[in-house]
Parts: C-alpha cells; sequence; structure tokens
C-alpha cells in the first residue's frame, strides 16, 4: 500500500477498550506526515444505510485522559508523525445545528481516511468504506472518493500502553468543568506531544477565549541550545495552525511573555490556568500575586507529564524540547545547495564557529574520522613569514611595531590591533584572506589527486570572509556567550575584556545558525562531542552516497 502524507483516523471504540498503540502504529504504515484524529466512540459506520452522522460529544473527564494517552502513545510508536486530535465537535450539543454546519478545512489535505470500526463481515466493507467517506466528507474538507484503509491493528505488546507513562482513563463520563477565559504559558518549540496535549486539553476546558503566553527572548537566556530554539513569530505561526485545526471557532489570543508571570497575574477575565507537575508551583505564584493585584485566584488545572519512550541516558525522562533540540545536533537541519561549480570530490565541510565554540575539537574528531583537515588559522599563520607578498602589505599597514626583534610579525600585537576595530580587522583581512584562499584550494586540489572523499575548511570566519561558495556544506559549532568567554580566558589567558572584544570581531551565533546545515556544541563532556561528530560523519556518508548513486 502506498504512503499517504495526511490522513484522518476516526476512533469509533468506545474509550475503555480502545487500544491506542496498535491504532497508531497501523495508521503510521500508511501516512507519514499528518495524522488527524477524530473521535467518535460507539460510531456505527455499518448501518443506517450509511448515513453515520458526526454528533456532540460532551466534554468529559475520560476525554482529557484519552487525549493524554493518545498523544504520550503517538510519542512512542510513530514520534515522526504530527498527530493532531480534532475537537470541534467535542462540545455540550448547542441549539444552533450540528457540530459541522459546514465541513471544516484542514492545514493540511487528507489523502486518506483510516478507521478503528471492526468489520464483523468482510462482505460489508464496501459498505463501511462509503460511509466513513461520507461521514469524513460531512466533517472536514476532503477531496471525492478519498481512499479508505479499515485499520486491522496487531494486538498491543504487553504492557506497551501502560509503558507509555499515562494512566488508564478516569473519569467515567464524569463531565468536564469547563471555563470561559483560560490560560497557558510556555515556549512551545517545536509543539511535541507534551505540548499538545496541553493546548488540546486547554481547548476542551475554554469555552470562549485561550489566552497563550509565549516565552520571548528574556525567558529563553538559560534555555539549553537556546540558539536553536525557533524565533517567536515561527512558534506563534505554528501554535496558530495548530489550534486552527484542533478547535478553529475558540478565540486564539497569543502574547509574549517577558516573565514568568506575564499577562496572566493583570488579566480579569481568566478563570483558569492549565499546567503540568513540573509548572504547578508556577501557577501558585501567578495566584498570590492575582490576589495581591485583587483579582481572583485561577483554578489550576494539571496535565499529566508525558514520559519520552525514546529518551537517552544523558536526557530528561519527560518529553521536553530540550532534549528534542539536543537530538538535532548532527542531524541535516537544511539540505545543501546545489553546488555545480564545485569539483563532485572531495566533499568539503566548512566548518565554523565562534571562538571558544570547540570548533578545532570538532574538527580534530573528524579528520580522526577520515576527513583532511585543513587549519585555516594555521595557513593565516604561514602568510606572515616574512618575504611573503602579504608580510611586507602588513607592515606597510600596521607599523613596524607589529615586528618581534628578529623582524616576525608578531601576531598578538597585531592581534591587539585588530580585534574589536572593525575597520583595521578588514584592512588586515583585505590582504590575507586572498592569500589563505590561494593555499586552501591548493590542499582542496591535492585532496583530489590523493583521492580523498571529505575535506574539512576548518574556518573561524568562514561567512564573513564569504568562503561558502568553496564548500558544499557549512557546519556550525556553537555554545553560549558565557562559556565561550571562559573558556578564550582560560585557554588563551587573555582578560574579560580582549575574550568579549576577539568575539565581538565575529559574527553571532544566531548569523551564523542561518547558514548551518548542521550544528554540533560541545557544550557537555568529550564523549558527547564525539558521538555527536560520529552521528553527523554518518549521515553524511549516507547522504554522499545517495548524491554517488543520482549522478
Ligand atoms: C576565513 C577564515 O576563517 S581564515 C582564518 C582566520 N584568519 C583570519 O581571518 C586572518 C586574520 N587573523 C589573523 O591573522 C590572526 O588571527 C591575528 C594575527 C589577528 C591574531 O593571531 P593569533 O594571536 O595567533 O591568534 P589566532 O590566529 O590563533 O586567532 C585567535 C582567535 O581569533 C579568531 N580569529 C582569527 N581571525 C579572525 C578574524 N578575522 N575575525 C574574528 N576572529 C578571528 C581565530 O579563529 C581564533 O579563534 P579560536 O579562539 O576559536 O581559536
Amino acid at each position: 500500500m502506498s504512503m499517504f502524507s495526511t490522513g484522518i483516523l476516526v476512533l469509533t471504540s468506545p474509550i475503555h477498550t480502545l487500544r491506542i498503540a496498535p491504532v497508531l502504529r497501523s495508521a503510521a504504515q500508511l501516512v507519514e506526515r499528518t495524522l488527524y484524529v477524530h473521535l467518535h466512540p460507539g460510531l456505527n459506520l455499518c448501518g443506517g444505510g450509511g448515513q453515520a452522522r458526526p454528533v456532540f460529544i460532551p466534554p468529559a473527564v475520560d476525554l482529557c485522559s484519552l487525549i493524554t494517552r493518545l498523544y504520550s502513545n503517538a510519542a512512542d510508536v510513530c514520534s515522526h508523525l504530527d498527530v493532531r486530535v480534532l475537537l470541534t465537535h467535542i462540545h455540550p450539543p448547542s441549539n444552533m445545528g450540528g457540530p459541522f454546519p459546514t465541513p471544516q478545512s484542514l492545514s493540511h489535505s487528507p489523502e486518506v481516511l483510516l478507521t478503528d470500526f471492526p468489520l464483523q463481515d468482510p462482505a460489508q466493507s464496501h459498505q463501511v468504506t462509503q460511509c466513513l467517506q461520507g461521514y469524513a466528507g460531512r466533517c472536514y474538507a476532503c477531496q471525492p472518493g478519498l481512499p479508505s484503509v479499515l485499520l486491522r491493528p496487531q494486538p498491543a505488546t504487553p504492557h506497551e500502553e501502560s509503558e507509555s507513562g499515562a494512566k488508564e482513563p478516569q473519569g467515567d463520563g464524569k463531565p468536564l468543568e469547563t471555563y470561559p477565559d483560560v490560560v497557558v504559558g510556555g515556549t512551545f518549540d517545536r509543539l511535541h506531544g507534551a505540548h499538545k496535549t496541553l493546548l488540546n486539553v486547554s481547548c476542551l476546558l475554554a469555552t470562549r477565549r485561550f489566552l497563550i503566553g509565549v516565552c520571548d527572548q528574556g525567558m529563553l537566556k538559560k534555555k539549553v541550545l537556546k540558539e536553536l530554539i525557533q524565533p517567536y513569530h515561527l512558534r506563534v505561526e505554528k501554535l496558530h495552525e495548530f489550534l486552527r485545526d484542533v478547535r478553529p471557532s475558540l478565540q486564539v489570543e497569543i502574547v509574549p511573555l517577558d516573565d514568568p508571570l506575564g499577562v496572566s497575574v493583570v488579566d480579569p477575565l481568566l478563570r483558569c490556568i492549565v499546567v503540568s507537575e513540573e509548572t504547578r508551583k508556577g501557577g501558585e505564584a501567578v495566584n498570590r500575586t492575582r490576589i495581591k493585584n485583587g483579582l481572583p485566584a485561577l483554578v489550576l488545572h494539571e496535565i499529566q507529564l508525558l514520559k519520552d519512550a525514546h529518551h537517552s541516558e544523558t536526557e530528561e525522562e519527560k518529553i521536553s524540547s530540550s532534549s528534542l533540540r539536543s537530538r538535532l545536533l548532527g542531524t541535516l537541519l537544511i539540505p545543501p545547495k546545489d553546488a555545480p561549480h564545485l569539483p563532485l570530490q572531495p566533499y568539503v565541510i566548512g566548518l565554523t564557529g565562534g571562538s571558544g565554540s570547540g570548533k578545532s575539537a570538532v574538527a580534530k574528531r573528524l579528520e580522526d574520522l577520515g576527513a583532511v583537515r585543513i587549519d585555516c588559522d594555521k595557513l593565516g599563520h604561514q602568510v606572515y613569514e616574512p618575504d611573503t607578498a602579504a608580510y611586507h602589505r602588513v607592515v606597510e599597514e600596521f607599523g613596524s611595531d607589529i615586528l618581534n626583534e628578529d623582524k616576525s610579525i608578531n601576531r598578538r600585537a597585531l592581534g591587539k590591533k585588530v580585534f574589536g576595530k572593525q575597520d583595521r580587522l578588514k584592512a588586515l583581512t583585505d590582504i590575507v584572506w586572498p592569500e589563505i584562499a590561494l593555499l586552501v584550494k591548493n590542499i582542496i586540489s591535492q585532496a583530489r589527486e590523493q583521492g580523498k572523499d571529505v575535506c574539512v575548511l576548518d574556518a573561524a570566519v568562514l561567512l564573513e570572509a564569504g568562503w561558502t561558495d568553496m564548500v558544499h556544506e557549512v557546519w556550525v559549532t556553537i555554545i553560549p556567550e558565557e562559556e565561550a568567554v571562559s573558556r578564550i580566558i582560560d585557554r588563551d589567558g587573555v582578560s574579560p575584556e580582549d575574550a568579549q572584544r576577539r568575539l565581538q570581531s565575529q559574527g553571532s551565533n544566531a548569523q551564523r545558525l542561518e547558514h548551518a546545515n548542521v550544528v554540533l556544541s560541545t557544550l557537555w563532556e568529550p564523549e558527547v562531542t564525539r558521538k555527536q561528530v560520529l552521528k553527523a560523519w554518518n549521515l553524511l556518508q549516507k547522504r554522499m552516497q545517495q548524491r554517488r548513486a543520482a549522478l
């Protein structure tokens, strides 16, 4: 069976008998990107002349637990899928007609319909798929005649669902208390199952307005791998897209969060805040400030933290954005641009990163794995040898006080004249970069003659020098600026001011990341860096193989 990009899964099993993991696993064999889940426990797709109709399902405590189980199992068995539980019809019945006066448009067009409806008699298969098409078409805008599949899930593996970390549904149909205005706060970087649980449950709790505080710059300073956090506007866009699919009728308001309490302590209309076990204390702090501000305390609705079945020894047990960010290290974040002007071989990686970011340690590891390492700092030093063209021009430009007694150039003295002074640094690099570039090109040619596959161009200011044209991919090493400063002080014995000045002479992490095909970080122990570089290297080998196969 071919794969579909987006599917709608109509779940018909009663909540307490639904075996989520096996159903999701078989859905994931057909859908590769977005899986919308529509809940209609007890729906009969085999009777009533193919006229199954969507109905309002009142929000209940059981539904909240089911949603948590759904996302928890999805993270476990189909983590590559963007699962979205749709809630338009989960609402107290209204006298304004059915839940879908017109079919709802979804952000991604469905290409296949799936259901867990149990077929008793194979002869009824056609009738059931017809009925599914009719039902789904009344709810969501779908192309007519979409392929429909009755899933035949394998039984759950022992303990599968209990291992997912979410409790069995509780509540026995108990109605869920709802509130006109509900608030949540968070970073919402790369929406994952825990975010989606929080958002979906909030959508069930809110009847009028859903207010979301999204952490802005000031709140991100202490986050692990903050450099890789998506920009604010992108996180907001993704939230809007998700919520438009999940509950389009809800008034969604998204505001930047510049301090931990934000708008939740001043908005008089709010009645409920949704928290996790981890953020409950934050919710209590919100309430203390609200009371001080003369506002009513908010109901704290606590959701469970989802466990991450794939977490490594060094990662948190819960599903967390920092773990997800650390898994991005070493992977291809942006596909490389075509470089028809470059010879096919050797494949050249431009490795760059701020001073003290561990770029050279990464370059060394790549060399150990078989790459030819081109150390541009060293080549830069070679061009100062007495009697070279660059030597005379540099002395002419910067004066004889940069010379040692033996007339060689004192690089430290020269560094003092240029680092932190943009125009002076430019005067120097205008002289030396063309010379260094010539040496680089020579080494790459030699590598080609020797049949080498990969060269690593270890260049601190690759981007500033406009050398991206010389490489097939750009790899960037990052560490927080404070850590870079302390490493430079320890390693080079320079003052904090000189370390800062050196960093300011280079682009920022954010500027480098705009060009990064692959990102690495040496923030942790050497063994972690080793594994990261090995992962990046192995993925690179695969890319190179595919490239060769495509020629
Ligand atoms: C395109 C490239 O990346 S070429 C490689 C970088 N070299 C250049 O740009 C040439 C200009 N720079 C130089 O000639 C020398 O750095 C000097 C003379 C200014 C100082 O020399 P030294 O005191 O020996 O310092 P060294 O060359 O080791 O550089 C110190 C740090 O500044 C970085 N650096 C070097 N040149 C520059 C520059 N143009 N802008 C910003 N940072 C630079 C180095 O990469 C090194 O970083 P690290 O801490 O990550 O190792």
